[in-house]
C-alpha cells in the first residue's frame, strides 16, 4: 500500500507543471514531507487499526487531507477517477471508508444497502451536494434542494414527463438525428462522442424552451458546455489541479474551507447569468405575448401556464430548466458513445441487431416517417443493448447520499454526517449478480433481474428524471445508426478521460462510416 502511495506522490508531482528551479525545490521538500507522513501515519493505522469494531475498514490517510491526494491521482489518470475506489475494494472489501477533501466517506456496495439507502428507509438519508454545485445550478436547482422543497419541485416537473410528451420527444429527436446524420461524412474520421454531445444539447434545448437555432442557442449551448465542465471540475479545485498555474496557490483551495464563498470563477459566473438572462427574456415575452411558442408545448410553457397554488415561481422554472439541460447532455454523450464502442467489438451482438432493426425498418414505417414509442417498443434486442451498454459503462459511477443520523449498514456502524456513496459500478461488476460481468452481453437481460442490481439511473424518490427520455434517445441513434451505416471504431483504446468524473472515454470514440445505403443502391 505504501508502494502504491509512493506511485501516487509521484504521479502527483508530474500533474504539476513545475516552472522554474525555485519552485522546484519547493516541491521536492513537500513531496517529501508528505511522503515521510504518508508513511508514518500508514504505519501508525497498520499498529492501531482504524478505530474501534464496527468502523467500515479503510485507510483515513493523511490528518486532514486524508486520501485526497490518491484520489485527485486517479483523477488525473487515464484508468480514471473509479481506479480509486477499485483498489480500495480489493483491499478492504465491499465496503470501506476514507477521507476526501475534509469528509469522511464509506463506499457501499450491496443490493440491500442500496435498497436501503435509496428509499431512505427511516429518513435516515438524504443528498449531499457540495454548495459550489448549488451555487451554479441555483438554490432551486432539484438536485441540490432541501427534503421537503425536492418533494415538491419534482412533483412538479415529474408531470412533465409523461408519456404523451416521451411520444412526442422520440419524433422531434429522430428528426434531429436524421438532419445530424445527413452531414456525416463517409471516410473522414467522425467522433461519435463529439456529435452525441451536439445532438443531445439540441434536443434539450428544443424540448425545453423550444430553441433551434439562432443567436441565442449557440450563446446557450457554449454556456451550457461551460457550466458542463464546471460542475464536474467544482470538487476538485486544489492547487495542484489543472485550473492553478505551476505551483502557485490558487484561491480555490482556501475558498474549499470557507464554504460561505463562491468558488465560481469570473467566466463561469458569467455563463449562469447569461443563461438565467435569456431565460428570463424568453419568460417575460412568453408572458407579454410579445413571443409566440406556436402552440408548441415546451417544458418552459408548461411551467408558466400552471395556475395551481403550486405552482413553480419563476426563480424555481429557471434553476430547473438549467438543470435539466445540464443533466441530460453529458450524461447522454458518455452512454451513446460507450454504446458505440461495445457494439462494435461484439460482432455476435452487432449481428443480432442489424437483423433486428433491419427487419424493423423493412416493416416499412421507419423510412418514411418518423420514429415512434410504438417502433421503440419493437426494439426487443436493441432495448437489452441499451440497458447492457448503461451496465457496462456506469456512467454514474456512484451515487452520493449523506447520513442524517448514527445507523448500521452492510453490518458496519456510519456515523450522523458521514457521506455514503453507493457504488452502482460496484454493482454492476459484481459477478455474484452478473456472470461474466466484463463481457458484453444484452441477453442477459432477457428476464428479470435482481432488485437493485442496475443503477445506471439511480432508484427510489431520486431515480433519475429523464430515464425514459435517454433510454429512448440510445434506441433512436442506434436504429439510425445501424439501419444507415457500417461502421468501424478505428482506435480500441479504452482509457477514460482525465479530470472525468463521469465516465467519459478519452479517445471520443473516432469512427469510420460507410453509407449502406449507397451500397444497395
Ligand atoms: C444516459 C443518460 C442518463 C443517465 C445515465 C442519468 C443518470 C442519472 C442519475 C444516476 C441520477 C441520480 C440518481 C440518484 O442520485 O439517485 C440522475 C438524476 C437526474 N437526472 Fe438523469 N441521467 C441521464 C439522462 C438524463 C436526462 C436526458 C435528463 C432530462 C432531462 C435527466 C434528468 C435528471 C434529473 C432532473 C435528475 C435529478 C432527479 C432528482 O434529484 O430528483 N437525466 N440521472
Amino acid at each position: 500500500m505504501l508502494l502504491e502511495q509512493m506511485n501516487q506522490i509521484k504521479m502527483i508531482s508530474q500533474m504539476v507543471k513545475l516552472e522554474n528551479g525555485y519552485t522546484s525545490c519547493y516541491c521536492c521538500a513537500a513531496l517529501f514531507l508528505l511522503l515521510l507522513l504518508l508513511s508514518w501515519h500508514w504505519s501508525r493505522n497498520k499498529k492501531t487499526g482504524d478505530g474501534g469494531a464496527g468502523i467500515p475498514p479503510g485507510n483515513g490517510g493523511l490528518p486532514f487531507v486524508g486520501e485526497t491526494l490518491q484520489f485527485m491521482a486517479a483523477i488525473n489518470s487515464t484508468k480514471g477517477v473509479y481506479e480509486f475506489v477499485r483498489l480500495r475494494h480489493l483491499w478492504h472489501g465491499s465496503c470501506f471508508k476514507t477521507n476526501l477533501f475534509g469528509e469522511t466517506h464509506v463506499f457501499v456496495s450491496s443490493t440491500d444497502s442500496a435498497k436501503a439507502i435509496l428509499n431512505n428507509e427511516g429518513g435516515r438519508f438524504s443528498k449531499r451536494y457540495i454548495k459550489s454545485i448549488s451555487e451554479l445550478l441555483g438554490h432551486h436547482s432539484l438536485l441540490c434542494a432541501d427534503h421537503h422543497h425536492h418533494k415538491l419541485i419534482r412533483g412538479r416537473l415529474l408531470t412533465l414527463f409523461s408519456t404523451d410528451a416521451l411520444s412526442s420527444f422520440v419524433q422531434m429527436f429522430d428528426v434531429l438525428v436524421l438532419e445530424a446524420m445527413s452531414t456525416w461524412p463517409c471516410g473522414p474520421v467522425l467522433l461519435i462522442q463529439h456529435e452525441a454531445f451536439k445532438l443531445a444539447c439540441k434536443a434539450m434545448c428544443k424540448m425545453l424552451i423550444s430553441m433551434e437555432n439562432g443567436y441565442e442557442l449557440v450563446i446557450m449551448q457554449k454556456g451550457i458546455a461551460h457550466l458542463c465542465e464546471a460542475m464536474l471540475a467544482l470538487p476538485l479545485r486544489l492547487p495542484w489541479t489543472r485550473f492553478s498555474n505551476g505551483l502557485q496557490v490558487n484561491m480555490y483551495y482556501f475558498l474549499s474551507f470557507f464554504p460561505d464563498e463562491s468558488p465560481l470563477n469570473e467566466m463561469e459566473l458569467q455563463a449562469r447569468k447569461t443563461i438565467m438572462e435569456i431565460l428570463e427574456k424568453e419568460i417575460s415575452e412568453r408572458r407579454s405575448g410579445i413571443r409566440r411558442t406556436n402552440d408548441k408545448v415546451d417544458f418552459l410553457q408548461q411551467l408558466i401556464e400552471e395556475d395551481d397554488d403550486n405552482k413553480l415561481k419563476d426563480e424555481e422554472i429557471k434553476d430547473n430548466i438549467l438543470t435539466m439541460m445540464i443533466a441530460g447532455q453529458d450524461t447522454i454523450a458518455n452512454a451513446m458513445t460507450w454504446m458505440v464502442k461495445f457494439v462494435d467489438e461484439n460482432q455476435e451482438a452487432l449481428n443480432t441487431l442489424k437483423k433486428e432493426q433491419l427487419q424493423i425498418e423493412k416493416n416499412g414505417r421507419t423510412r418514411r416517417d418518423n420514429l415512434t414509442l410504438e417502433d421503440l417498443n419493437e426494439m426487443q434486442y436493441a432495448s437489452k443493448v441499451v440497458t447492457e451498454a448503461l451496465r457496462m459503462a456506469s456512467v454514474v459511477q456512484w451515487l452520493p447520499r449523506v447520513a442524517l443520523q448514527d445507523c448500521e449498514i452492510q453490518g458496519f456502524k456510519i456515523k450522523k454526517g458521514w457521506n455514503v456513496d453507493i457504488d452502482a459500478k460496484f454493482i454492476h461488476f459484481d459477478p455474484t449478480i452478473y456472470n461474466d460481468p466484463h463481457v458484453f452481453n444484452p441477453s442477459r437481460f432477457a428476464g428479470e433481474f435482481k432488485p437493485y442490481s442496475f443503477l445506471a439511473f439511480g432508484m427510489g424518490g431520486r431515480t433519475c428524471l429523464g430515464k425514459n427520455m435517454a433510454r429512448a434517445m440510445m434506441l433512436v441513434f442506434l436504429h439510425r445508426l445501424i439501419t444507415t451505416y457500417k461502421w468501424k471504431v478505428i482506435d480500441s483504446d479504452s482509457s477514460i478521460q482525465k479530470w472525468a468524473l463521469f465516465s467519459k472515454l478519452k479517445s471520443g470514440c473516432p469512427v469510420r462510416l460507410t453509407s449502406l445505403k449507397q451500397h444497395s443502391n
